[in-house]
């Protein structure tokens, strides 16, 4: 007789079309596209809402033909790559969702930061009281150690693009500027000293790209070496702007910006709180090895950690804390 056949189970019709419906290419239509949020050299941030979720995302779209045409297909692979790396990291970064295409344009969707950009916060108060601008130094630091951990230097770090989501927490944005060391793809266990990264070829190379004026470090506008300490320099950078309301170098052109930049040229206003000041000090070094937490180890920069300055942050739990209200500076 016909042995019984075992019955096969016939997948659940719901579990094959979610199955089939969460893994479905995502296009345009997807989204009601909204406002402009962002507006980079190269690209477009719009808001936008997925229609099947009615939930809310940042739509970066760039042109093809403008990426092919300016050279930059290189700056969007990196972006990806380093959003990609970052994406599982919980805190303090712009989550990339989804990637799709069509003729003309490349769509990266990605966590929408509701409170947009840190540099608006801070020009709507003039200044943050010292707790707050700790909070967010300290929040900023964490992403850094992040962000390093997994080989990726910003290397145009400022307050344009640094955002705050609807908590009011910190997510660092756009990375088209990331330089990601050893991206050779050869898992190399042996990290390889910094200097011989920059070997002679990569002198001979011609970089394209130099950051922000305000922020960026000596070493960038010289003598282009990659350099975890780059960030460091703008985490000074963007602590100082936090309490005093303005950057420490600035001038009338990129050009004397720079000068200032190569000669030290700052000072600290009136009333700089002294923890501070020395911690900017210790950062905004000329000499990229000798900032402070240059040559910390193990994914966390604790010689900035245990600064006076970051007195009384909860390094564990700051994520999940309330960060302070931002009040207009009395
Ligand atoms: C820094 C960037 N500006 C921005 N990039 C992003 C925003 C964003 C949001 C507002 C905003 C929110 N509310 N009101 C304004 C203002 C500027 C934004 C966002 O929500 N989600 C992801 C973003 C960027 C993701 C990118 C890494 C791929 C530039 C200036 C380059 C366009």
């Amino acid at each position: 007789s016909q042995a019984a056949a075992t019955p096969v189970p016939t997948p659940t019709s719901t579990h094959s079309s979610n199955q089939s419906f969460r893994h479905a290419k995502r296009t345009a239509k997807d989204y009601i596209f909204g406002k402009m949020i962002g507006d980079g050299c190269y690209s477009t941030v719009f808001l936008a809402k997925d229609i099947h979720t009615g939930k809310e995302y940042a739509i970066k779209v760039c042109e093809k033909s403008f990426i092919i045409r300016q050279q930059k297909v290189q700056y969007i692979k990196r972006e990806k790559d380093a959003l990609n790396l970052l994406s599982n990291v919980p805190h303090g970064f712009v989550k990339l969702y989804c990637t799709f295409q069509d003729e003309e344009r490349l769509y990266f969707v990605l966590s929408y930061a509701k409170n947009s950009e840190l540099l608006k916060r801070i020009n709507e108060v003039g200044s943050f009281e010292i707790n707050v601008a700790k909070f967010y130094a300290a929040e900023l630091l964490l992403a850094l150690e992040k962000m390093h951990a997994k080989r990726i230097i910003h290397r145009d770090l400022k307050p344009e693009n640094i955002l705050l989501d609807e908590n009011m927490h910190l997510k660092i944005a756009d990375f088209g500027t990331v330089k990601i060391l050893n991206n050779n793809n050869i898992a190399s266990d042996v990290p390889i000293p910094e200097d011989e990264q920059n070997s002679s070829n990569d002198r001979s190379r011609k970089v394209s790209f130099v950051g922000t004026a305000q922020y960026v470090s000596p070493e960038l506008l010289q003598h282009r070496v990659d350099t975890y300490a780059s960030d460091l320099w703008a985490l000074g950078c963007i602590i100082y702007q936090m309490i005093s309301g303005l950057p420490p170098f600035r001038g009338p052109t990129d050009f004397l910006t720079f000068q200032k930049i190569l000669k030290l040229d700052y000072e600290f206003p009136e009333g700089f709180p002294a923890d501070a000041k020395d911690l900017v000090e210790k950062l905004i070094v000329l000499d990229h090895n000798k900032r402070l937490g240059a040559s910390d180890q193990g994914g966390t920069y604790e010689s900035i950690r245990n600064h006076p300055f970051f007195e009384g942050i909860d390094w564990e739990n700051i994520w999940e804390q309330t960060p302070p209200k931002i009040s207009p500076y009395l």
